[in-house]
């Protein structure tokens, strides 16, 4: 079955609480198809795929991602290295490294976990990763392949967003697209992926960020919202269309509650939409499986 949006029963006076899209579900299916294509892949080259992460500084939030990273890496069969460099590491330091895991034939993939700290340009590391090697599809000449339809990495978060609509039989061809938050991680690259020509995108789509006029009024006109602007909650019921299918890619850890809270209201808007992304268990769970299939594919492709 394919759902589209629907108008939601709650305008008859019927209150409707969303179907929940579970990430968490779908991210264990998906690492257990890679797991299997990964072995078969071992049989007839030898090899296994290698996912080396780079972590600058401590960062706690980092910590738990490179964490999860290094945990699916071993759920679906690929070696992975975690290189630290210290808080007050050189620009120098970290090109370096990086110069020696693009010439490492047993590395394939090749992750800087982001934020770097301020002494660090962010761009000149991300140009320096090999683009071959580059699963986090940030080097501009990925980027460059993702606006013309010929991408060679999909970026993880973006894919993620796309694959947990795609695999609950949301249609995306054809639908209003609503995209809050602009960033070069998500907003940007999934803006074109989705606008793309061919299955899985063909969408109208709208980008809003912080000096959106009338946000309230955009918002509401998604069939699909999509949000990534990183303010706790930000998104409340009265922005969302009846219906809507809901994609919260905020992940906030609220201190004071120790909890971890997206970007949408989910209480709220869970009472509007026809299906909503939890946080977490939703998109994040999506955002570290793309990591692993795209180091798959570095190596298949530094193979070939
Ligand atoms: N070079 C680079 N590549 C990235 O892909 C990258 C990055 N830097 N810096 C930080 C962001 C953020 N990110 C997430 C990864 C996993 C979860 C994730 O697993 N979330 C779980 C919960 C995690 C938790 O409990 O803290 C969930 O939503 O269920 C979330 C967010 C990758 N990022
Ligand atoms: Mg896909």
């Amino acid at each position: 079955m394919v759902w589209r949006p629907r108008a939601a029963e709650s305008k008859a006076g019927i209150d409707v609480t969303a179907e929940i899209l579970d990430g968490k579900a779908l991210a264990k299916t998906i690492q257990e198809e890679i797991a299997d294509e990964v072995a078969e892949f071992f049989q007839e080259s030898g090899i296994t795929p290698c996912l080396a992460a780079v972590l600058v500084g401590d960062d706690p939030a980092s910590e738990v991602y490179v964490r999860s990273k290094r945990k699916a890496c071993e759920r679906t069969g690929l070696d992975s290295q975690l290189h630290r460099l210290p808080e007050d590491a050189t620009q120098d330091d970290l090109l370096e490294l990086i110069k020696k895991l693009n010439v490492d034939h047993n590395v394939h993939g090749i992750l800087v976990q982001l934020p770097l700290p301020k002494q660090i340009d962010e761009s000149r590391i991300l140009q320096a990763v090999h683009p071959w090697k580059d699963v986090d599809a940030f080097h501009p000449e990925n980027v460059g392949r993702i606006v013309q339809g010929r991408p060679r990495f999909l970026p993880c978060t973006p894919h993620g967003v796309q694959e947990i609509l795609l695999r609950n039989n949301i249609e995306i061809e054809g639908q209003h697209v609503v995209i809050v938050g602009r960033s070069d991680i998500v907003g940007k690259p999934l803006a074109a992926m989705l606008m793309q020509r061919g299955p899985g995108a063909n969408a109208t789509v709208t980008v809003c960020h912080s000096r959106t006029k009338n946000l309230a009024e955009v918002t509401r006109m998604a069939d699909i919202l999509v949000v990534a602007i990183g303010v706790p909650e930000f998104i409340k019921a009265d922005m969302v269309k009846p219906g809507a299918i809901v994609v919260d890619v905020g992940i906030n850890r609220l201190e004071a509650e120790n909890k971890l809270v997206g970007d949408v209201d989910f209480e709220g808007v869970s009472q509007v939409a026809s299906h909503i992304t939890p946080v977490p268990g939703g998109v994040g769970r999506l955002t570290v499986t793309m990591v692993i299939q795209n180091t798959f594919e570095a190596a298949r492709l530094q193979l070939a």
